[in-house]
C-alpha cells in the first residue's frame, strides 16, 4: 500500500495506531514528532517556548518534505501538520492519508491523562479544554477532511479497520 499518513487532532491516537498498523502490515514506522525532536535535538514543548509556533510550523513542514521515506511505511504526523502550508496536498500526492476522527470530549479525556505535553493546549483542563478543542477542531477540520479515508470515532479502532478502509477506497 506504499506510504500511509495518519492525520487528526492531538490525542486521536496517531502515534499509538502508527505503531500497531505498521506492525500489522510489516511496514516501517515513522513518527514525524519523534523525527522533529531527533533532528532538532529539542523537545517539542521546549521548541515552542524557545522559538514560538511559527518557527515550529516551518520546521515540521521542512522535516515532512525532506524525510526520505522507505517504499512502504506508516507515518504518524503531528496534529497541526496537515493545516499549514501545502502539507496535506503534499501527503495526498505521495500516499494515502487517513483521518482518525474523534469527538472533542473523547479527545479531551485522553489528552488530560496523556504524559506528552501539548503546548497548543496551554495546560487547559475540564470544560475549558473541551471548548478549546472544539474551536481548534473547527479550524482544522477542512484540512483533515481532504484525507483519502476517514476512520470515524470508535474508541476501539483497530489496524484491521484502517486496512479495510484503505483497501476499499477505490
Ligand atoms: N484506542 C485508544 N483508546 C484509549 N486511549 C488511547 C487509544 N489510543 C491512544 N490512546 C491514548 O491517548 C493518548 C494520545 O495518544 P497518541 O497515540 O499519543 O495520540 P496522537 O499521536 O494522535 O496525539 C495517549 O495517552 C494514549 O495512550
Ligand atoms: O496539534 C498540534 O498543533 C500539535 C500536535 C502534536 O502532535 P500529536 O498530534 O501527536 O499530539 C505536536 O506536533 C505538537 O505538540 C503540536
Ligand atoms: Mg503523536
Amino acid at each position: 500500500m506504499g506510504l500511509i499518513f495518519l492525520v487528526g487532532f492531538m490525542g486521536c491516537g496517531k502515534t499509538t495506531m502508527g505503531r500497531k498498523l505498521s506492525a500489522a502490515l510489516e511496514y516501517d514506522f515513522i513518527d514525524l514528532d519523534h523525527k522533529f525532536e531527533e533532528q532538532t535535538g529539542t523537545r517539542i514543548s521546549d521548541y515552542f517556548t524557545e522559538h514560538g509556533e511559527e518557527a515550529f510550523r516551518k520546521q515540521e513542514s521542512k522535516i515532512l518534505k525532506e524525510t526520505i521515506y522507505p517504499e512502504n511505511a506508516v507515518v504518524s504526523t503531528g496534529g497541526g501538520l496537515p493545516c499549514f502550508f501545502n502539507n496535506m496536498d503534499w501527503m495526498n500526492a505521495r500516499g494515502q492519508t487517513v483521518y482518525m476522527k474523534l469527538t472533542p470530549k473523547m479527545l479531551a479525556s485522553r489528552l488530560e491523562n496523556a504524559k506528552t505535553p501539548r503546548p497548543v493546549l496551554q495546560g487547559k483542563k475540564g470544560q475549558e479544554l473541551v471548548e478549546l478543542i472544539e474551536t481548534k477542531l473547527a479550524e482544522r477540520e477542512p484540512h483533515y477532511s481532504k484525507a483519502s479515508v476517514v476512520a470515524e470515532s470508535f474508541a476501539d479502532l483497530t489496524p484491521e479497520n484502517i486496512m479495510y478502509l484503505l483497501a476499499t477506497n477505490k
